[in-house]
């Protein structure tokens, strides 16, 4: 969107609402109430549409305010509960998209924090959690616009994960700055961040098992990081988002961020000792950054591909 102020400026994209709602809702289950659930999500809501006068006039008469898409977040989790990220976030931008004639795109984004339950075996009611530490799962969902597309992407972050062999690197190009020494077995670990979107079929059908859907999509992408005999970190990339394509067919489009966390062998020479792969330097930083998006063909990629993400 863009507007001529008659001015020598435009005002461009904009978009505003509240950000980072940190909403938990505990749903009491069995006879007496005693059987807990949880989901503990972080959803950042973004309102699109007619926002020129506020902008450029002070004039309000638009402006759902900020404080209102709070209260909604929380109000929807009383009063829907909490399916899904998906489904959470799907209800959310309808609501604020059909609601108010100025709202004309609504993109709501989620993450959800996993617990597991701690197992007390002498007691039957559960409501005794630990934070589930391997990934965050995030999920975007844009609804609205001009062609009122309901745009659903899933997705993880921070998912690490590392094959102690299976990988080399070598027969690179080098120029006079190359040193790095050709790897025929060295460590591949990476911190996965991975976007998926999901076909129209899947975002519209109110019955989607969104959870089911992230699950089957989480353990293919580490099936195959721990399948591939990796000769790069990239062809381990196509490898997983492949894996996710062919065994998920509403998945239409995967992108993954894999920083590649330098595992380097210590030169244990000056102490006498041989070192035979066995003992590592963990380096945090810097990191190599192998970016990329694997799609169905004939499908227009929708993952931004300028999402700064870092190791
Ligand atoms: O898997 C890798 N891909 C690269 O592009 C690269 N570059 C590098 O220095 N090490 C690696 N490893």
């Amino acid at each position: 969107m863009s507007s001529n102020t008659g001015n020598r400026y435009v005002l461009g994209q904009n978009q505003y609402g509240k950000a980072e709602n940190r909403v938990v809702k505990i749903t009491r289950t069995g006879n007496d109430g005693s059987w807990h659930e949880i989901r503990d999500l972080n959803v950042s809501v973004a309102l699109r549409g007619e926002y020129r006068d506020v902008h450029l006039t002070g004039d309000n008469a638009n402006c759902l305010p900020t404080d209102t898409t709070k209260n909604t977040v929380f109000a929807f989790a009383k009063e829907h509960g909490i399916d899904s990220p998906e489904a959470f976030a799907i209800r959310l931008a309808k609501h604020f998209v059909h609601s108010q004639a100025p709202i004309h795109e609504a993109q709501i984004r989620v993450e959800e924090y996993a617990w597991d339950r701690i197992p007390v075996p002498t007691r039957r009611d559960q409501h005794s959690f630990v934070r589930s530490g391997q990934e965050v799962r995030t999920a975007q969902v844009t609804y609205g616009g001009n062609s009122g597309r309901l745009e659903v992407i899933s997705g993880l972050k921070e998912l690490t994960v590392l094959n102690s062999t299976n990988s080399e690197f070598h027969g690179f190009l080098k120029d006079k700055y190359t040193t790095l020494k050709e790897a025929h077995d060295r460590i591949l670990a990476t911190k996965v961040t991975g976007r998926w979107a999901h076909s129209v079929v899947a975002s519209g059908d109110e019955d989607f098992d969104w959870d089911r859907s992230y699950k089957d999509v989480k353990r293919r992408l580490l099936e195959a990081f721990a399948d591939t005999y990796s000769y790069s970190l990239q062809q381990t990339l196509n490898q997983m988002a492949e894996r996710v394509l062919d065994g998920c067919p509403t998945v239409n489009e995967v992108r993954l961020n894999l920083p590649n966390k330098h595992h380097f062998l210590v030169d244990l020479d000056p102490f006498g000792l041989k070192n035979d792969n066995e003992v590592y330097y963990a380096a945090d930083r810097m990191y190599g950054l192998i970016e990329g998006t694997v799609h169905r063909d004939g499908v227009s990629p929708v993952i931004a591909t300028s999402d700064w993400v870092t190791g």
